[in-house]
């Protein structure tokens, strides 16, 4: 038996350049810093909101603001990034060096499960950019690199720089341990996830693809489906990975104005480049999420992944609908 591999032997094996390992090394050192926080963090007087409102409207919990702390603490101490953009931050921050990358990042995602002791995670994308002229509107289909920490009852990291998703988790030492080095999502599955409270909102296709799935042995695809909801994406993007399904949050009637729920740069693109490595999907309903071209860094889509064959029956339903 082979030893076991940490997260630096995997970098200096995967990783397109040294810097690029070096840029890694950061976030899953703000990732480890936010797991041993979050551990702790009721007794910690850590728990609950803040009086502040971020960018999105939404209302910020203590641990939304120190879990961005803790990321830009990180990511001062390398000289190779230049810009966070983060959920928590209306702008973009700019640092004072000339790196040639930029992060995107949901400091901490699905933190409305925080109170209840239920998995939450951190997003992050890495860009490259011209620290003199940066453009942070590049489709997602751009990014070096994506990944998560997912704080669950262990904690995982899932990275990629584009080829394939590797599985990491944090050993008590503080140290992550490769625990899979090419997640395959099922192209079928029978597992779906989609806030079924909103159907009043739904457009005829997602209408007609719960339809389906709910129709199991008796309906028209002769199959059973099982729904899973955590509300936290990160949760459910990584029970997916793990075990195939389908994840929905497509545009609805209530946020059509808005273009959508989840986020382009910091939830949707990370997400798409982690699935389209192992093997999965994702989708507007109109087109690849990796094509989008942003307009604005916390701009919003209408989102639809997980394992490919899922994927295509709903894009084909959209197809259909035009
Ligand atoms: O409130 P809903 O409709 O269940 O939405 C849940 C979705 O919102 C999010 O919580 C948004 O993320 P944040 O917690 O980072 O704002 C996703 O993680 C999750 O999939
Ligand atoms: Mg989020
Ligand atoms: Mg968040």
């Amino acid at each position: 038996m082979s030893a076991p591999k940490t997260l630096q032997d995997w970098l200096q094996a995967e990783a397109p350049s040294s810097e690029l390992a070096g840029v890694i090394t950061t976030i899953a050192a703000a990732c480890a810093e936010i797991a041993k926080v979050l551990r702790t963090a009721p007794t910690d007087g850590l728990a609950g909101a803040t009086d502040h409102t971020n960018v999105q409207g939404e209302t910020q919990k203590q641990l939304d603001v120190v879990s961005n702390d803790i990321f830009i603490k990180h990511i001062r101490q390398n000289a190779a990034i230049s810009i966070l953009i983060s959920e928590e931050l209306d702008e973009e921050l700019h640092m004072q060096n000339q790196g040639r990358f930029a992060i995107a990042t949901d400091p901490l995602d699905g933190s409305s499960n925080l109170d209840v002791n239920v998995t939450v995670g951190s997003i992050f994308s890495v860009l490259a950019v011209d620290p003199n002229a940066p453009d942070l509107l590049q489709p997602g289909s751009e990014q070096l690199a994506a990944g998560y920490a997912a704080y669950g009852p262990s904690t995982s990291l899932l990275l990629t720089f584009g080829k394939t998703t590797a599985a990491f988790t944090l050993s008590n030492e503080g140290v992550f341990m490769l625990d899979r080095e090419a997640v395959q999502v099922a192209a079928q599955s029978g597992e779906y996830a989609i806030n079924s409270a909103r159907q009043r909102f739904w457009d005829a296709p997602t209408s007609t693809y719960v339809a389906q799935n709910i129709a199991g042995e008796e309906g028209e695809l002769g199959k059973r489906y099982n729904m899973r909801w955590v509300g936290s994406m990160v949760a459910d993007i990584h029970r997916i990975l793990m075990r195939g399904g389908i994840f929905l949050y497509p545009l609805d009637s209530e946020t059509t104005a808005k273009g959508g729920r989840l986020r382009l740069l910091y939830e949707a693109n990370p997400m798409s480049l982690l699935l389209e490595a192992a093997g999965g999907a994702a989708s507007t309903g109109h087109g690849r999420i990796l094509d989008v071209v942003p307009t604005d860094i916390h701009q919003r889509v209408p989102v639809i992944m997980g394992s490919s064959a899922e994927v295509a029956r709903l894009d084909a339903l959209y197809a259909k609908a035009k």
